[in-house]
């Protein structure tokens, strides 16, 4: 039985003093992390302040990108060791919008995997389709090879514990989602991967993530699908209330 996995992700909104009102707001309100791990994804720049406040409740951090070195000459990025230092668990990598505007490669995705897994967190590796490829029904061939370039050399105990976010692009933020039996199709796509690569044994353990404009009306849908162990959420991870009702609809 793999546990559910809800992670908001902010992406580039809130201040610092938002940020903070809505980890009080929900700090003491989340399910237990026995029944399902509650993630907020934040902008690196929240991470310290956020950690200060949720330190001892079941509120699980994400960074929402970082660099593949831990120090050195590289201006304006995140260090994962830094990252891992505030008490962090998690670093989503691999979301189309660092894909797409910050050029993100496959091979800088495979080498953050490492970097984040070396520091003792956990990735959340985001891959996804866009509208032309689903169009084309070449849906199950792009996410084969963004799984399998992205995981290169990690190994299969690594791989067992890291979470796998399928976000088809036509999907995010568009509320346009990709309904539940596709998802779990797709999702499906996923863990056969990491079965082909793999073996059976990490297939069954790797939890996998919907994301796509889910929101606490339709959450309950995707998480009742076989492949589907959980959700990356945007927009409706934004308010306090909307997230402490995607997890009360899964724990
Ligand atoms: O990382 C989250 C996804 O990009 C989904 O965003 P959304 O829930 O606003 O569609």
């Amino acid at each position: 039985m793999r546990k559910p996995i809800i992670a908001g992700n902010w992406k580039m909104n809130k201040t610092v003093g938002e940020a903070l009102a809505f980890a009080e707001a929900v700090k003491t309100k989340i399910p237990s992390k026995d029944a399902v791990d509650s993630v907020i994804g934040s902008p690196a720049l929240f991470l310290h302040g956020l950690k200060e406040v949720v330190k001892g409740t079941d509120v699980q951090l994400s960074a929402q990108n970082c660099y593949f070195e831990n120090a050195g000459a590289f201006t304006g990025e995140n260090s994962p060791a830094a990252i891992a230092d505030l008490g962090v668990e998690y670093v989503i990598i691999g979301h189309s919008e660092r894909r797409e505007y910050f050029h993100e490669t496959d091979e800088d995705i495979n080498k953050k995997a490492k970097a984040i897994i070396a520091n003792g967190m956990t990735p959340i590796f985001c891959c996804g389709e866009s509208l032309e490829t689903y169009e084309a029904g070449k849906t199950a061939e792009w996410i084969e090879g963004q799984i399998t370039a992205g995981l290169v050399d990690l190994t299969a105990e690594q791989v067992s514990e890291m979470v796998i976010a399928y976000e088809p692009i036509w999907a995010i933020g568009t509320g346009k989602s990709a309904d539940a039996a596709i998802a779990d199709e797709i999702c499906g796509v996923v863990r056969a991967t990491v079965e082909k690569l793999y073996g059976k044994s990490v297939a069954d353990k790797v939890r996998i993530q919907y994301g796509g404009s889910v929101k606490p009306e339709n959450i309950a849908e995707y998480m009742a699908k076989e492949n589907v162990d959980g959700a990356l959420v945007g927009g409706a991870s934004l308010d306090a209330e909307s997230f402490l009702a995607l997890l009360e609809a899964v724990k």
